[in-house]
Order: C-alpha cells, then sequence, then structure tokens
C-alpha cells in the first residue's frame, strides 16, 4: 500500500512497530502496513519467490554503486543542520542529535546516500565543492541571498558543476502572505539565474516539533531517491576517498617521547571514482602528498539491501552509518578484511591486477603526517583524499589566465600570496602578474587590471593543461570579504624556468656623468658592459630637465682625459712598464693578461651620451628598460591561514611601531 504525502506525516508518528518500508522497482520509498499485508504476503508468497530469485541474481551481478554525496550548503544558522536531521529521520526513523561528519544511508533499493553538512571556512568549501555529487543550497528566505552562497556557486563552476537544489528556510518569519509570495518568486528567480532556468527550489514553510514538515522533507526526499546523477569528468577519471572516520595509530610510547613527532593515521571511507592501485600516492587535502603504508578494502558498512541479503547481514542494522555522528548502524571489526562469500582468491587477484573498485569501502593507513593534521581534526570539515598519478607529483612553473573576481575588494598585487585549488590540491604560491604585448613579450604589472584579465606565473605542483583553479587572498575568518580572490585556468606548464624568462619587468637604469661637454657627456654606473651599451645605442635617456640619446662606447684613449679614471690608467701603465723591466718573460706576460683584465673592467660600461642641452654634473641620468625577473620558486601546502601579503605585514608593523 504505497502512501500520499498528505498522509505520510501521520503515519510516520505511528511507523514504529506496524509499518515497515521498502522499495519498488522503480526505486520508489514505500510505506506499509505490516498487519493488513500480512495475509497478502502469505498468498503471494509462493508466487513470487521465483521471480525473486531472479531478480537478486540480476541485481547481484550489478555493480553496488557508491553512496552519492549530498552536500549541504548554506550560511551559518540557515537550517543546514536540521535539513540533514529531518532527512535522516526520513530515510531511517534515527533521530540525530548531532550531525558530524558524512552521514550514510539507504535511500532506495539501488542508491545509498552519504549527507555532509558543508563547513563554512574557505579551506572546507573548496574541498566540499570537489567531492559533491549534488549540492542542497539552504537559503534563509527572510534574509536572502548571502555571501556563502555565491561563493560557493563560483567554486562549483571551477571544479565541475554537480547536481544543485535550492532550499528555502524560515519562510515562517515572513508573516504576510503577500510578502511570502513575492519574497518566494524573487528568490525562485534569483536563484535560477544563477543556476540555470530549470534548477529545482523547494520550500521548508516552518518547523514542527523541532523538523521540517514531514511532507516538504518528503518531497524533498522523493526527488533525491529518484533523481539522475551526472559524473563529473575529473572525479571519475581520479581515485578518491571521502573520509568518514578516522583514527590516529602512533604509538603511545612515540608520543610520550615527544607529543609533537608526525603521526600514523588511519583513515576509512568509500573509493570514489576509478580504481584505486596499489602503489598511488595520495593527496590529503590541506596535508600533503604521502605515499599509502597499507591499504585494506573491509566489509561495507551500509551495504544495499540486495547485496547485504548475499553476505548474510542483517538488514535493519544497514539502514545508516554515521561514525562521527556516534553512529555506527554496523559494528565492525576494524582489522576485518574483506572478504567476498563468491570467490575471494579472484577478488584479491582482480585487485592486484586493476586495483581497489570505485565502491569499495576502504582502510587506508599513512604514516608521518604532521602532527598538526591529527591535532586540529574537526569532523564538521571531512577529509578528502585524492589519488595522484606520477605526473601530478611534478611540480614546476604554470602559465595561467587569472581574472580577479569583480565582488573581491582589492586588486591582486605581483609576489602577494595566494592560495590556488587545482586539481585535489590547494597550495600557496607567489605569482607574478603580467600582460602580452604585441610580440612575444610578457611585461610584468604590479596588480591585476581592475575589470580584465591578465596572465599569471607561479610555481606550484603542475596541474594539467585547460584545468581550472580558483585562488583565495587568505583564510582568515574575515567574514566582511567576498574571499574568492580570483579563478583562472592553467595555459602551460613546464618545470625549466623559460616561462618566467619570457616576462620582463619595466625598471629604470641610474647613472651619473663622468664630465660634461656642451651636448654630450660620458655616463657611468649606467652599463655594466660595453655589448650592454651597444645593445641600448639610441635608447632614450633623460635628466631631470634634458632629454638625450645613447650614443656609443666610449673609447679608452678619449677616457684618459677624465679625472680620476684616467690617473688611474696611467699609474697602472706606469707600474706595468716599471715591473716589465724587473721581471722575467712568463711573468711579463702574466702581468700584462692582468692588467689588460683589470684595465677592462674598468673601461667597461662608460657610454658617450648626447643631450638637447648642457646637463649638470649632479644630475641623474636614467634610463627606462625591460629586465627578466627573477625566480619565482616559492610554493607550499597551505596548512594554517596563508602567508601575509607584503601590505598586511607593513600594516602589522606599523602597528607594532605605533
Ligand atoms: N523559525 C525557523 N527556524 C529555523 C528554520 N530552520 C532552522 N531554524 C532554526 O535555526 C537554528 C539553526 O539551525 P541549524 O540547523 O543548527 O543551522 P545550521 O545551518 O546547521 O547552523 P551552523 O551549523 O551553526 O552553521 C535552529 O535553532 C533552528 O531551529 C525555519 O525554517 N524556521
Amino acid at each position: 500500500m504505497g502512501i500520499d504525502s498528505s498522509s505520510f506525516s501521520s503515519i510516520s508518528n505511528r511507523y514504529e512497530g506496524r509499518f515497515v518500508r521498502h522499495w519498488d522497482y522503480n526505486n520508489s520509498l514505500i510505506i506499509y502496513d505490516k498487519k493488513s499485508d500480512d495475509s497478502r504476503n502469505a498468498q503471494s508468497q509462493a508466487a513470487t519467490t521465483d521471480q525473486k530469485e531472479v531478480q537478486l541474481q540480476h541485481d547481484l551481478e550489478e555493480e553496488e554503486p557508491v553512496p552519492y554525496v549530498v552536500l549541504v550548503q548554506g550560511p551559518p544558522k540557515v537550517g543546514k543542520s536540521m535539513l540533514i536531521k529531518s532527512l535522516v529521520k526520513f530515510f531511517t526513523m534515527h533521530h540525530l542529535d548531532n550531525v558530524r561528519g558524512p552521514i550514510t544511508v539507504v535511500s532506495g533499493k539501488h542508491r545509498r546516500l552519504q549527507f555532509v553538512e558543508c563547513p563554512n571556512d574557505v579551506n572546507g568549501m573548496i574541498d566540499a565543492a570537489k567531492y559533491a555529487d549534488l549540492v542542497l543550497f539552504c537559503i534563509d528566505a527572510s534574509y536572502g541571498f548571502e555571501m556563502e552562497t555565491f561563493e560557493f556557486f563560483n567554486l562549483l563552476q571551477v571544479h565541475g558543476f554537480p547536481n544543485v537544489i535550492g532550499v528555502l528556510s524560515h519562510l515562517d518569519k515572513i508573516k504576510c502572505d503577500g510578502q511570502l509570495k513575492v519574497t518566494k518568486q524573487r528568490l525562485s528567480r534569483q536563484f535560477r539565474n544563477e543556476i540555470y532556468g530549470g534548477a529545482e527550489l523547494f520550500y521548508l514553510s516552518r518547523l514542527d516539533n523541532g523538523m521540517y514538515m514531514d511532507d516538504e522533507i518528503h518531497n524533498l526526499a522523493m526527488f533525491i531517491s529518484v533523481m539522475k546523477f551526472n559524473p563529473l569528468s575529473w572525479q571519475t577519471a581520479h581515485p578518491y576517498v571521502l573520509v568518514d572516520h578516522f583514527e590516529d595509530v602512533t604509538s603511545p610510547e612515540r608520543v610520550q617521547i615527544d607529543n609533537k613527532c608526525d603521526r600514523n593515521i588511519v583513515m576509512y571511507g568509500y573509493l570514489r571514482g576509478s580504481n584505486f592501485k596499489r602503489g598511488t600516492k595520495v593527496h590529503i587535502a590541506g596535508a600533503g602528498d604521502f605515499p599509502v603504508y597499507g591499504i585494506t578494502s573491509l566489509a561495507d558498512p551500509c551495504s544495499l539491501p540486495i547485496a547485504a541479503k548475499m553476505k548474510g547481514v542483517n538488514d535493519k542494522e544497514r539502514l545508516f552509518y554515521a561514525p562521527m555522528s556516534g553512529l555506527w548502524g554496523l559494528l565492525y571489526d576494524k582489522d576485518a578484511e574483506y572478504v567476498d562469500e563468491r570467490n575471494d582468491n579472484d577478488e584479491v587477484t582482480r585487485s592486484e591486477i586493476e586495483g581497489f573498485r570505485a565502491g569499495t569501502y576502504l582502510k587506508l593507513e599513512v604514516h608521518d603526517v604532521p602532527f598538526e593534521m591529527t591535532k586540529n581534526i574537526d569532523p564538521n570539515c571531512p577529509i578528502l583524499v585524492g589519488g595522484i598519478s606520477l605526473e601530478d607529483e611534478n611540480v614546476g612553473y604554470m602559465q595561467a589566465r587569472l581574472k580577479r573576481h569583480s565582488w573581491h575588494r582589492k586588486l591582486l598585487k605581483t609576489r602577494d600570496p595566494i592560495i590556488v585549488s587545482a586539481g585535489w590540491r590547494r597550495y600557496q604560491t607567489r605569482p607574478i602578474y603580467a600582460q602580452e604585448d604585441g610580440g612575444n613579450r610578457l611585461h610584468r604589472i604590479d596588480s591585476t587590471p581592475e575589470h580584465t584579465d591578465c596572465l599569471a606565473m607561479f610555481w606550484g605542483p603542475l596541474a594539467p593543461l585547460d584545468t581550472g583553479f580558483v585562488a583565495v587572498h587568505n583564510l582568515a575568518g574575515n567574514k566582511a570579504a567576498f574571499r574568492i580572490s580570483a579563478m583562472g585556468v592553467i595555459l602551460d606548464f613546464t618545470q625549466a624556468a623559460e616561462i618566467v624568462a619570457k616576462i620582463l619587468k619595466k625598471c629604470n637604469q641610474v647613472g651619473t656623468p663622468l664630465q660634461t661637454f656642451k651636448k654630450t657627456a660620458p655616463i657611468k654606473d649606467m652599463f655594466t658592459s660595453d655589448l650592454e651599451i651597444d645593445w641600448f645605442k639610441d635608447a632614450a635617456i633623460q635628466t631631470a630637465r634634458v632629454r638625450g640619446n645613447v650614443e656609443k662606447v666610449l673609447l679608452p684613449c678619449a677616457k684618459t682625459n677624465f679625472g680620476g679614471l684616467g690617473y688611474s690608467i696611467s699609474v697602472k701603465l706606469v707600474s706595468l712598464v716599471y715591473q716589465l723591466c724587473l721581471i722575467g718573460q712568463a711573468a711579463k706576460k702574466k702581468l700584462v693578461s692582468e692588467l689588460i683584465r683589470k684595465g677592462d673592467q674598468r673601461r667597461e660600461g662608460i657610454a658617450s651620451c648626447s643631450f638637447q642641452h648642457k646637463i649638470s654634473l649632479c644630475d641623474k641620468v636614467f634610463m627606462r628598460v625591460w629586465k627578466q625577473v627573477s625566480e619565482l620558486k616559492d610554493s607550499g601546502d597551505c596548512t594554517g591561514q596563508g602567508m601575509e601579503s607584503v601590505g598586511e605585514l607593513k600594516d602589522s608593523l606599523n602597528k607594532v611601531i605605533s
């Protein structure tokens, strides 16, 4: 007996003991009266036994799909936990006291869902955008859209847009009916403009006994239970694990000796994306890259009913699994290895050859992670572990097209640290911003342009071409500012410094006159060699008042007239003649070559320049030149708040001084 949404509320209150639930072949949840169905079941049992066996066999041949991650996102106090509690109650009839970490529930005959509350710190949001299969955007209707929602839109745009559903809560705070209607229309229009025309929006009108209304949750849950999930290209191409349980297994003796020693940890979770081969390294978001010390597949703690039946597990124990919230559903031995009741030898051989399959529940052991990771572990901020290939381990220079987000208040300055999120990684780096001139040259700019994009060159773990990335300025919880600084795409990468060599920066070369004539003057200290003077022949120069041009290298004979320099060379010539008389032939040669070298050093880099008028001896002569920028090997995993920019450092220094 199926039920409609209006009668669900009353039935669900009487559910325990009398009503049972199951999923029909369309994956729809059906709740029916156990008593009235007992007699009908007895009659139909014999007739359906054969059919069930056929169906069971067919279902077993299908792969057991991994639970879909349903991320509940929204600003603080919008009702995220309340929504997860209401949905978990609907699917499992269990009341959750706390929402901590991923919560896996069986939502249908062929479907499991893993509910995760999206953290509001930038790190957590960035990671969540990478693992979400469906995002429920919670919007406080009495307030409207908030910054966190738009920040998350932007993160999704970069990391691949999964399915999204809008959920309007706090509607009961709008007392006037007319205003309620207008608000609903306005918010749904705005939501669909931001996402896409047909984006679904659900309304949660009020709370009932501290929970959302049953019929409204029923509609939302039914929609999620049958909706089609679209795999995202990055996720399907890489193995990854959303950790739902975490343990520090460092020996207590080691910690007693040094409580800041690197830790050994064990992480549990479903393998998603592609197969995980032994020997693959993993990137733990925010902590770095690590080899996997041990990997084991475990019995699925929340199997689909059909698979559990085969494994002989009691149905009632598998409806949910939320270890971080203190609800284990099915207790399992953490050391037990998964054994298939079909052919375990085949299973082991297969995992050796093709790796662990997506959907396997894994135990990953990683050694020597920084102690901060275990110290600062926050169950509300799930850990993302991404498998990395050999190419992903390379570091080098990347050239990217980058655009500052128009809502980010400040321009981004060259060499100021930013946190880049690309692929699984998020790391700090100090980019150089540049713009192309007509030729092959790139001109360094001091800060990002106001309304257009520019190029950014930075050092870091190499990401494939066309990978989108997002940059945040720092991770401090400054809620007043829009935290997404810029977005971009990787255009080029190399391990050599040739990308950086192409960037030129404008700077002033300063020289001083040795002596001044009517319209010419020899200029020293502006060039380092005669060759450089030849390069800059005819280049424009100027003093504070007078313009001029570089003419030519000053010849040695002419130079002897100039004060100290001429005197110094004359003294050296006299000394040469004197010493030549005293020493032998071999020593003579050595001395001559040495003197010539010294004399050359002295002579190099003095240019004869012409001016429009006579300049004075105390004038400084400037020439604007393009110079290559120095190297920018500067990046690292971002574990704390991130480095401070030069401006921020100056600010803090001023504060200390004052
Ligand atoms: N009146 C009313 N109150 C609501 C509604 N939804 C949630 N609340 C209340 O809002 C408060 C915050 O709800 P939570 O579910 O803890 O919100 P949250 O988004 O998880 O909060 P954080 O985890 O702290 O970010 C609770 O006191 C709820 O009772 C609603 O639709 N109407």
